[in-house]
């Protein structure tokens, strides 16, 4: 365009005998083309670099967020705040591309502009100092509505929760019988409103910034304008100069626009490449402590708790205080206590998801912190309550629990086996090759205890772990098929190779009788270690248990 401009200008100056027209059209043609030109390469360079930005960004957050090796970040609401702020600006991210393709264009296209208008007079310059504010101005309203959208995080992400409950599928029914989609969207409104408040009212703030630096730049741009056509009317410079300044004022104009936008841009994309910076340090740090030590390949001895205190991160008080805990190689645990007593807290911290605030845990002697986090992982299978639905084919559903095996036909027939659930696939109409869950064709979808089962056929599929986790996997199933199944675990059936540690959780005494030893725990600290026997003939919370449940059962109603 600066070119085609200046061409306009050696023609104007041609016509009025000043110079060449045949230089003036070949300058015309020259820059027409490469106007062209630059604008087919730039589109196709653009869209090439935004594509590839965008799935390097994606990759690069989840890489970052699972090499973690605990689940902390989840958690605590300033690191989930900023992990969800890169989320929900990955856009702004893979803009950056765009901002350095446009800013790089604008900025050599604003140098050669200003260049070319000096040369007609130096006042022209006051246009850059005001060009500038407008920039910072665009800048500084984009960072004002940032840190609204930053304060108001929690409330978008809880938005964002609630969301997915009024949307999701599987909570449809629930949601329909109680009545509560209403009101859901109102709460949801309500956040988001809320959230809409803090950005208006900084986007007020920098509009306002804005128009007063735009009325500033427009009045020199015309003052200046003026002049110059000024003196190009009263002799003072060719005809083509007067020519050249109106033109190429326009493009500056475009240009100050663009620049400003792309600062109020640059300002986005920049505080959330901030974020992703941090989120690269916090993952480097975390990384930098992980431990390197291998797990033993079969427990002698098992595993032992000492002196384990742990808060959640955040919270006032410890969630475990002073647990002092063997458990023996190859045995099966049944953890007991009431609800929030801590049971799901402490087999979280055996499987390594949190490291305790105090004390130790003890793998045959070597302590579970000096053993790398995914090498551990690698001896440890869980199975919880609310386990992952998987709306794969079955063989997937349940060969994923030992990567490796996943296609393995024989091992997923092993590990349905193990679990008594060859008859439930067997039932399905196209068995193994079934898709499970709603929402595809041809999908079906499995009662609540059936996804338990196939979970626990999940878990199954590890034949050597160290530690088998329970966590009340089997609240969906009949008692007679969980006591059943539990006999499977303390008969060994489902054990396994490296005479690993069963911890079973649980509210159903029923099957707590079958474990090989009882721990109860009373608001995070062990009440009481035992066999069943010596725990019922006692006088404790087991005892107590004990004779209310099976009160119950005798009279149908609670002793
Ligand atoms: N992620 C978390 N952050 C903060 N506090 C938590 C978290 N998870 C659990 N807690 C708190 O820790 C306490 C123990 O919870 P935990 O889930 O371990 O209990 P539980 O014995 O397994 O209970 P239940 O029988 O209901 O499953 C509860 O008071 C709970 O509020």
């Amino acid at each position: 365009a600066l070119g085609q401009a200046f061409g306009v200008k050696v023609l104007v100056d041609a016509v009025t005998g000043d110079g060449s027209t045949s230089l003036a059209f070949a300058l015309l043609i020259a820059a027409t083309c490469a106007t062209l030109l630059f604008e087919v390469a730039g589109t196709a360079l653009w869209a090439t670099l935004n594509e590839r930005m965008d799935s390097y960004i994606q990759q690069r957050v989840l890489t970052l967020t699972t090499a973690v090796p605990h689940i902390a970040h989840h958690e605590r609401p300033d690191l989930a705040d900023r992990i969800s702020m890169i989320r929900g600006n990955l856009g702004e991210l893979q803009n950056s591309v765009t901002f350095v393709v446009d800013g790089l264009n604008m900025l050599v296209s604003g140098i050669a502009v200003l260049a070319v208008l000096t040369t007609v007079h130096p006042l022209v310059l006051l246009l850059l100092v005001l060009a500038g504010l407008r920039v910072w101005a665009s800048g500084r309203g984009a960072r004002g509505i940032l840190t609204a959208t930053e304060k108001s995080q929690a409330k978008t992400r809880l938005a964002g929760q609630l969301e997915e409950i009024a949307a999701a599928p599987r909570y449809a029914t629930e949601v329909r019988v109680s009545g509560l989609a209403a009101t859901l969207l109102d709460r949801i409104l309500t956040l988001r409103a809320e959230a809409r408040r803090e950005t208006e009212r900084a986007a007020a703030r920098g509009l306002a910034l804005r128009l007063a630096t735009g009325l500033a730049y427009g009045l020199a741009y015309g003052g200046i304008l003026t002049f110059i056509m000024n003196r190009a009317i009263h002799g003072h410079g060719s005809v083509g100069d007067a020519a050249l300044v109106l033109l190429l004022s326009v493009q500056l104009e475009g240009l100050a626009q663009g620049v400003a936008g792309q600062a109020r841009g640059m300002a986005g994309t920049l505080r959330v490449v901030a974020h992703l910076m941090w989120l690269t340090e916090y993952s480097g740090q975390e990384q930098a402590h992980i431990a390197h030590g291998s797990p033993p390949a079969s427990l002698h001895r098992g595993i032992e708790l000492r002196g384990v205190t742990f808060a959640y991160p955040g919270a006032a008080t410890p969630t475990l205080r002073d647990i002092n805990l063997t458990l023996p190689a190859g045995s099966v645990i049944a953890l007991v206590g009431e609800n929030g007593a801590g049971k799901s807290t402490l087999v979280k911290l055996l499987c390594g998801l949190y490291p305790p605030t105090a004390g130790e845990i003890l793998i045959d002697g070597q302590r579970l912190t000096d053993i790398a986090p995914d090498a551990w992982r690698t001896r440890v299978t869980a199975v919880f309550q609310d386990a992952v639905r998987y709306k794969l084919p079955v063989t997937d559903a349940v060969g994923i629990g030992l990567l490796d095996d996943r296609q393995d036909i024989q091992a997923v027939h092993a590990a349905l086996h193990r679990v008594d659930a060859e008859r439930m696939i067997d039932s399905l109409p196209r068995g193994l090759e079934t898709r499970l869950g709603k929402g595809f064709a041809g999908a079906v979808d499995l009662s609540g205890g059936q996804w338990q089962r196939l979970a626990l056929a999940r878990s199954a599929m590890r034949r050597d772990p160290l530690l088998r986790v329970l966590d009340e996997p089997t609240s969906a199933i009949d008692p007679e098929s969980e006591v059943a199944l539990v006999r499977q675990y303390t008969r060994g059936d489902i054990q396994g190779s490296a005479n690993g540690v069963t911890v079973l959780i649980t509210h159903r005494l029923s099957s707590v009788h079958l474990a090989d030893l009882i721990v109860v725990l009373d608001n995070g600290r062990i009440a009481e270690v035992g066999a069943q026997q010596d725990l019922i003939e006692g006088s404790g919370i087991f005892a107590e248990l004990f004779d209310l449940q099976t009160a119950a059962y005798r009279t149908g109603e609670p002793g």
